[in-house]
């Protein structure tokens, strides 16, 4: 994160939002700037209830950045974002985020002076609607490798052990979405079977996700749907079984 982004001002008040029954999150032609760099050029996602939704493009297309102006991490420079059926454009992530978004972030994101047991016990809460399905139990029941290491500090974790951490921290939140930018991202093959095998554990307990990961083929396997990237704008999108069959549009698009 660089000093190039822009200033989110402060949160507005929800404004008056659709019914709940819509889909879980709605983008309507997003677009985002750094400084004068126009990044995001109107783009549209929806996320269903309980839909898995893959986020592809190549290096610099803008994933992370729009991921980062779904939760208010970046101030939209125009559209709007809804999500659980309110209008939360221009909110802080704090306030996005508690409406049932457990976010992943590259590069990860726990606490490296507490340990593994604080990391995720500060993090847990009931979900929007109450529920408390992911209990610690249940987060050392998903990864029984940090069943082993629960009084270490996060700092002293493995690459893969503090992924697995922060996804088990994200779930401790009892999300209805979780967004995985990168959750593979330089772990050892073991380990990255690891984080898929828990990426369709979170999609088989009803969860929604938005999944971005270079292996676009095993994303195009574990989502429903997948939206393409070129330079801030879709420029293909569809159900993943489809997608997996255009050769050609991947060709384009992913350079494969
Ligand atoms: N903090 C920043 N300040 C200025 N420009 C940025 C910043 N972060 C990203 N960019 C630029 O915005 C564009 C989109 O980057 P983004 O990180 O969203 O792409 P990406 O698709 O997630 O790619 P990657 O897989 O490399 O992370 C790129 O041109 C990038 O150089």
């Amino acid at each position: 994160m660089t000093s190039t982004i822009q200033d989110r001002p402060a949160a507005s008040s929800a404004r008056a939002g659709t019914a709940e029954g819509g889909p879980f999150l709605q983008a309507s032609g997003l677009h985002a700037h750094y400084g004068q760099s126009h990044v995001l050029h109107g783009v549209d996602l929806t996320i269903g209830r309980g839909e898995a939704v893959g986020l592809l493009g190549r290096n610099g297309m803008g994933k992370t950045t729009l991921i980062r102006t779904l939760i208010g991490q970046l101030q939209a420079t125009g559209g709007t974002v809804q999500v659980a059926g309110r209008d939360v454009t221009g909110q802080a992530p704090e306030q996005i985020v508690r409406l049932g978004i457990g976010y992943v972030p590259e590069g990860r994101g726990v606490f490296p002076n507490l340990s593994v047991r604080e990391n995720l016990l500060m993090a847990a809460r009931p979900g929007r609607k109450g529920q408390t399905d992911w209990t610690f139990d249940r987060v050392m029941q998903t990864f029984p490798r940090l069943s082993e290491r629960l009084g270490n500090g996060g700092g002293q974790l493995s690459g893969g052990e503090q992924q697995m951490l922060a996804i088990g921290r994200a779930l401790m939140t009892n999300p209805d979405l979780m967004i995985l930018d990168e959750a593979t991202e330089g772990l050892a093959p073991l380990v990255v079977a690891e984080i898929w095998r828990v990426i369709g554990l979170i999609r088989a307990s009803g969860i929604a996700s938005l999944v971005v990961d270079r292996n676009y083929r095993h994303v195009l396997a574990t989502t429903d749907r997948c939206v393409v990237l070129e330079k801030g704008r879709v420029v293909l999108a569809g159900e993943s079984e489809t997608l997996a069959a255009d050769e050609a549009g991947l060709h384009r698009y992913l350079g494969v």
